[in-house]
């Protein structure tokens, strides 16, 4: 197996290489594309497979691995490969910015799954079950199926989503079964360098405005909401609670900040360690730490049923991670939202929210729509459907 990291090309380039099954990732710190598969592996046990990959990059001369975790297992394997090629490149922006807009073409159908009048039911179930089931949070989704009468341009969209996107991890995995995941995730699960680990958990939502003055009020409401911030701070305290047995100290901000996305503004807290152990690879730590209560709930368990009882379809991959590891062990994964599940001439695309007590169903119903934005622009499509 030859895996060779090419000589220094462009993201643009790497964009114009990219085919479905390929990954690519996109961040504020490179660009990279992975193609071919020189090894392939799938489990349904997310620790095991951090470790299988591990192994094999201290066998081989692969320069790193590639992978994406479902939700959750009982549904779909987690999945990584070695590639048979990696190349690497500077950061997509600013020159993405002047992109040509990639040509996506009009869907034939769009069905929502479950129907809004639906979603918003399930959120008011899911709050009334937050008492019943003794839950802090949990995290409900909705789906929106597009179809086409030709196969999904997904080069176009990933493409149209790296323009759009300066900020975060804009990525296609290929997956098990013929499928990608394509999308522009704000948030960071686990990144490993040496012995620095730093995650960045986003919870607490507010929509983006185009007049500044509704739009910085919109962010100054979501910094001073208390539903908001109970909602982040359960995620923080999950993620700290599972790096620090990994960590020799651990840096948590006392409150989170605003994080612009186009589309809305998130509350999110940056955290960082020193890393206890060099073994313990990037993936073993994102393994760790998916699902946090970001995509999930708290305590998992009981929210990943809830989850399951409440939501009329799987999420695959969706709500799970996608990232790379090296043989050092360093690498970096992204939680897998702002995303959509394509093969052939379909695409399902997912958004959801945090629930907690002081939730309320239409709003929360306004979230998830908003976030299908990110997608929606992408794929040349209005901002509702
Ligand atoms: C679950 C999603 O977003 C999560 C990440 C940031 C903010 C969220 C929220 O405010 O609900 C969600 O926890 C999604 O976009 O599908």
């Amino acid at each position: 197996m030859v895996t060779a990291i090419g000589a220094r090309v462009t993201a643009d380039e790497l964009l114009g290489q990219y085919a479905p099954g390929d990954f690519f990732l996109a961040t504020a710190r490179e660009t990279l594309l992975a193609r071919g598969v020189a090894r392939s592996f799938t489990d349904g046990d997310a620790v095991r497979l951090s470790e299988r990959v591990a192994d094999a990059l201290a066998e081989s001369s692969a320069a790193l691995a590639v992978g994406a975790l479902p939700f959750d297992t009982a549904g779909a394997p987690g999945h990584a490969v070695l590639p048979s090629t990696v190349a690497s490149a500077p950061p997509a922006h600013p020159a993405a910015a002047a992109f040509d807009r990639g040509a996506v073409g009009v869907p034939v159908a769009v069905r929502p799954v479950p129907t809004p009048e639906l979603h918003a039911e399930a959120v008011a179930k899911a709050i009334a079950a937050l008492n019943d089931r003794d839950l802090r949070k949990v995290v409900l989704a909705r789906a929106l199926d597009v179809d086409f009468d030709e196969d999904v341009r997904a080069a176009a969209i990933l493409r149209n989503l790296v323009k759009d996107n300066a900020s975060g991890y804009t990525f296609a995995a290929g997956l098990p079964g013929g499928y990608s995941l394509l999308g522009s995730s704000p948030e960071l699960l686990l990144s490993r360098r040496g012995d620095r680990v730093v995650s960045h958990p986003l919870a607490g939502t507010a929509p983006r405005s185009a007049d500044p003055v509704e739009d910085a009020e919109n962010a100054a409401a979501l910094l001073a909401s208390r539903k908001n911030q109970v909602e982040h701070a359960v995620t923080v305290e999950a993620v700290v609670e599972t790096l620090r047995p990994f960590c020799r100290g651990l840096t948590v901000p006392d409150g989170p900040r605003l994080v612009a996305t186009p589309a809305v503004w998130h509350l999110g807290t940056g955290i960082s360690g020193e890393l206890a152990d060099r073994d313990v690879t990037a993936f073993r730590l994102a393994a760790a730490l998916h699902p946090t209560p970001a995509i999930c709930g708290s305590p998992t368990a009981a929210a990943r049923e809830l989850v399951g009882d409440l939501e009329p379809f799987d999420r695959g991959y969706y709500a799970g991670t996608v990232g790379w590891v090296d043989a050092a062990g360093d690498g970096e994964w992204a939680v897998a939202i702002r995303c959509a599940q394509v093969r052939g001439r379909s695409m399902r695309l997912y958004a959801g929210g945090g629930i907690v007590p002081e939730s309320e169903p239409v709003s929360e119903l306004d979230e998830t729509s908003v976030k299908f934005r990110i997608l929606l622009r992408a794929m040349g499509l209005p901002p509702e459907l």
